[in-house]
């Protein structure tokens, strides 16, 4: 599924949050969001999802105005997993990655529903919290949970396994900072997950703050600062050490090394302390 921002504002209270964005973002690859604290990031996730509206603009689903789509339609075509996410209820974890189900029952899951429900909690490693209440898990433990919920909701249930691997698949996938408090091992596990279902036609679009996880798993990354596109394209040509300065304020070395296939970043160390810019 293509998306595309056409000429892309937002305001709240006459403030400006986004500025005029346009852009394709393609399937089969996995685009990843970047830009400081308040940067537009997550309200423009908000947009792609169809949760706001641009003040300005439009947010294309294959050619097809976003806001035109029927909400159930819309339901079993894109998955969101947002930065917070509470529940009032207490729901054990099953239920709650069951709810990426919800779509396609009526009264009652299905068989396949349970299946499916159960290989996404599998693949997030989360079978062992099955029957816990999700209020009472840990943050990262939540986040995993969730990342199960949103494989689940995209997860056709006519496919058996292997025809779902092995089909061109159309969906969209948006993750608002899914790893932001997972450990190191489910930070892999997460984000090599959402590259997988990006190598399998999705069109995955994720929010991260870690330069060093964007540089591993990016095709594409759309870079923003106070609601702009600064910079958008491949790895090494916008996780440059200007275009960082730039954005964050902070001056960064980019590593090479023959054992990794992409760039590492560290804060710049001059006389032995971080180089911090003035904003
Ligand atoms: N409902 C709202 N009312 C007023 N201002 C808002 C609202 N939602 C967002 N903003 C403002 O819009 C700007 C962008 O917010 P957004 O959450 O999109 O940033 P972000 O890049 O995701 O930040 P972070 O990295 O801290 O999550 C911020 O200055 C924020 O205060």
């Amino acid at each position: 599924m293509i998306v595309s921002a056409r000429n892309i504002s937002y305001w709240i209270a006459q403030r400006p949050i986004l500025h005029k964005l346009s852009f394709n973002i393609q399937p089969g690859e996995l685009t990843v969001v970047l830009g400081q604290n308040g940067a537009g990031k997550s309200t423009f996730l908000k947009m792609l999802s169809g949760e706001s509206k641009p003040t300005m603009g439009q947010v294309l689903l294959n050619n097809k105005d976003l806001h035109k789509i029927p909400v159930k339609q819309l339901a079993t075509m894109r998955a969101v997993l947002s930065q917070h996410y509470a529940s009032a209820l207490p729901f054990n974890c099953e239920e709650i990655v069951m709810m990426g189900r919800y779509p396609y029952f009526g009264t009652k899951p299905g068989m396949d529903d349970h299946r499916i429900v159960k290989e996404c909690m599998d693949e997030m490693q989360v079978v062992h919290l099955t029957g816990r209440n999700y209020q009472a898990l840990s943050g990262g433990e939540q986040q995993r949970v969730q990342m199960a919920r949103v494989l689940a909701q995209l997860r056709s249930a006519k496919n058996s396994d292997a025809h779902w691997r092995n089909e061109k698949q159309q969906g969209l996938l948006l993750l608002d900072e899914p790893t932001s408090s997972m450990d190191v091992l489910h930070q892999q596990v997460a984000l090599s997950k959402a590259k997988e279902l990006s190598v399998l036609g999705y069109t995955v679009v994720v929010i991260l703050h870690d330069l060093n996880l964007a540089a591993q798993f990016a095709d594409t990354i759309l870079l923003l600062k106070q609601g702009c596109l600064v910079a958008s394209g491949g790895v090494r040509n916008v996780l440059t050490s200007e275009n960082l300065s730039n954005a964050y304020n902070l001056e960064l070395d980019i590593l090479e090394s023959d054992e990794y296939d992409f760039p590492i970043l560290v804060p710049a160390r001059h006389k032995n302390r971080t180089v911090l810019l003035r904003s």
